[in-house]
């Protein structure tokens, strides 16, 4: 068995990664930073907003236009475009709309995560009946779910306390990972504090009366389209498919539309609220589709050790060879099991680092790499590997550090099922 050395022990410097320009950085330790103990609620919170908060990024076209990315954290300017429909969805308005007025803090508002059931304002994109509801729903019973038109609303929402959480599906066992959703997360400063995965059920939905027959088109979000096209084809539908969206979203269109050539793919719940009539059940082409939702919150939440926990990362570097071989031996030598390694280009698309004067500067990664694995930030081992895997990388950042969602598999309570 070869014994491998590692050059350093527990000392992490986040100055070289994060502030660039700073000349004397201060050092700070991995027990600092991840607060082995003692830990107390505002240690770690602090350690995970030095961890993340120095870094925003952003996604653009135009790589000279980095330098002048604006905080995505703008609230002033983020006051003024996001708007509560009557319906009570969010959307984002124009900016001379009337502004939201925000949300006094309270000291709840500052306390722990509430307690199990009680009410807490879940944002997610998409109209009731969506699969996103039903997350929210799963990981925060009793929660009030708070529809919004796009995740960027979402996300807002809980900047601003309009929501204390957010909801975002970010992959699928048949799909793979829904990658504009990571791209939000890094463009964000939310922390994911949990994870939720759901069977999901899709149900050809259609206007009552409607045969297969008359149909020439089918409407829903793109996983959903993708995650049924073959139960589509058998079904003799080689009609048109259309992406919107979100599934509920779908159905709601053709329901307050009338069209009769049109089906949406949704789950029962929504051909229940918008009065649609279930053609066909259950036509996803994987009878196991499972997607899996993170919940994001402006803080972190404490790791422990006394329950299973996931951390998720993403790094990046730009010299060195064999890195990513590196960063992976930093987790299997100590035994911790990755659940998933996803790299993502990302030439062209600047990532804005900022330091601790607030001042931005656009850095070009070719790949991103994301990584979850089997451990808590709270044991020593997690801490270790991060350490060995920053030395190897440019760029680093826990997204968060969160219980794992342990719920086996259950065909008959599937999400979206009418029975
Ligand atoms: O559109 C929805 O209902 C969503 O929540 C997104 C989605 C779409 C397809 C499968 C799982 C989640």
């Amino acid at each position: 068995m070869h014994s491998i050395s590692f050059p350093y022990s527990n000392t992490l410097n986040l100055n070289h990664i994060f502030s660039p320009k700073r000349v004397a950085p201060t050092r700070l330790t991995v027990r600092s930073v991840y607060g082995f103990e003692p830990l107390t609620r505002s240690d770690w919170q602090s350690s995970c907003a030095i961890l993340t908060s120095n870094v925003a990024s952003q996604e653009l076209n135009d790589g000279a236009a980095a330098d002048h990315v604006p905080a995505v954290n703008d609230h002033k300017n983020a006051f003024t475009d996001l708007k509560l429909l009557p319906n009570g969805k969010l959307t984002v308005g124009e900016k001379n709309d009337k502004p939201f007025q925000p949300k006094p803090l309270t000291i709840s508002d500052l306390s722990p995560a509430p307690m199990h059931g009680s009410q807490l304002r879940v944002a997610y994109q998409g109209v009731p009946g969506a699969y996103s509801e039903a997350a929210a729903g799963k990981a925060y019973p009793n929660c009030e779910a708070i529809p919004c038109d796009q995740f960027d609303v979402a996300f807002k929402a809980v900047e601003l306390w309009i929501a204390d959480r957010a909801v975002l599906p970010v992959e699928n066992s048949l799909g793979g990972s829904i990658h504009r959703n990571y791209d939000l997360l890094l463009r964000h400063r939310l922390h994911i504090v949990g994870e939720v995965q759901l069977p999901v059920h899709h149900c050809l939905l259609a206007l009552p009366g409607i045969r297969k027959e008359y149909l020439t088109r089918v409407i829903s979000h793109p996983q959903a389209l993708s995650q049924c096209e073959h139960t589509l084809t058998k079904l003799g539908l080689n009609v048109a498919r259309e992406a919107v969206d979100d599934t509920a979203g779908a159905a709601e269109f053709v329901a307050n539309n009338n069209l009769r050539d049109t089906a949406a793919i949704a789950s029962a719940r929504a051909a229940d609220l918008y009065g649609l009539n279930v053609l066909a059940d259950g036509i996803q082409d994987d009878p196991n589709n499972v997607t899996r939702f993170v919940m994001l919150a402006r803080e972190p939440i404490i790791p422990r050790t006394d329950r299973p926990f996931k951390t998720s990362i993403v790094f990046a570097h730009d010299k060195g060879t064999s890195v990513l071989f590196k960063v992976l031996s930093a987790f299997a030598f100590r035994n911790i099991s990755l659940t998933k390694i996803e790299s993502r280009p990302h030439r062209n698309r600047p990532i804005r680092l900022v330091d601790d004067e607030n001042v931005g500067t656009a850095k070009h990664f070719e790949y991103l790499f994301y990584v979850d694995f089997e451990a808590s930030m709270a044991d020593v081992r997690a801490q270790n590997a991060l350490s060995e895997v920053q030395e190897f990388t440019s760029f680093l950042r826990v997204l968060g550090s969160y219980p794992m969602d342990m719920t086996p598999w259950n065909p008959s309570s599937s999400i979206g099922d009418h029975h």
